[in-house]
């Protein structure tokens, strides 16, 4: 089994997500990480047991923003693939990836204030690659380049043999992993060992 990523689709991907990025709001984004302690939120099944964050920024890994909308504090920042959230709110900052998988979600980002867009493989127009391959270490890796002062994982549950409930939004409990969530998983794990976070 491997993950099956067809480049052209990630490039068609990235076309898309760049049409409707009108300003660059890298330097914003970073500014709000930048010397703050941050927590990076993922959606492993120990995320039900976050239940108060104390650090100054909140950012969610893609679905664990359900989560912490409805019982700790809307994220600051949102990084996702657009398929873990159901609804745009009106105050996080979005960092949106776009993949050859999750391009008919791309319509999504309209109703976004705040947005940057990243991609994969290529970076095309005003899009950006911070590198990273899931949303949580995509966003741990972006508070590392924005200089945040220290970075906490919450969530972030790589060895265990279910996927949270949170992942998705048709999920009523953890489910088993399947062999493709286990590869992205060890490649999210790698990830973070290579940065030092882990
Ligand atoms: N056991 C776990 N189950 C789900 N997510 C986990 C787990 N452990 C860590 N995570 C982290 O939580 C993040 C958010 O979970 P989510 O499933 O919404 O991610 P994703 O990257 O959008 O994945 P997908 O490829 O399924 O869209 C993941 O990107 C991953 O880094
Ligand atoms: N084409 C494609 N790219 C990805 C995918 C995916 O499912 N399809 N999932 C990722 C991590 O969540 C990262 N990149
Ligand atoms: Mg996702």
């Amino acid at each position: 089994m491997y993950l099956q990523i067809n480049e052209k689709d990630d490039y068609r991907a990235c076309e898309k997500l760049n049409l409707f990025i009108q300003d660059d709001l890298e330097e914003e984004l970073f500014s709000l990480m930048r010397d703050r302690d941050v927590a990076i939120v993922g959606a492993g099944p120990s995320l039900r047991k976050v239940k108060d964050l104390k650090e100054e920024i909140i950012v969610a890994a893609d679905g664990a923003s359900r989560y912490l909308e409805s019982y700790v504090r809307t994220p600051d920042i949102i990084v996702t693939d657009l398929d873990g959230i159901t609804k745009i709110n009106g105050s996080s900052f979005y960092v949106v990836h776009a993949h050859g998988d999750n391009i008919p979600s791309i319509d999504m980002v309209i109703e976004m204030k705040k947005m940057v867009g990243t991609c994969q493989g290529f970076q095309l127009g005003r899009t950006k690659m911070y590198g990273g391959f899931t949303d949580g270490d995509r966003a741990a890796l972006l508070a590392l380049i924005a200089k945040a002062r220290k970075v906490s994982l919450y969530g972030m549950d790589f060895d265990d043999e279910k996927i949270g409930m949170y992942s998705k939004p048709y999920l009523l409990d953890d489910i088993p992993l399947s062999e493709r969530k286990k590869i992205k998983l060890k490649i999210a794990k790698e990830i973070l060992q290579f940065s030092g976070l882990i």
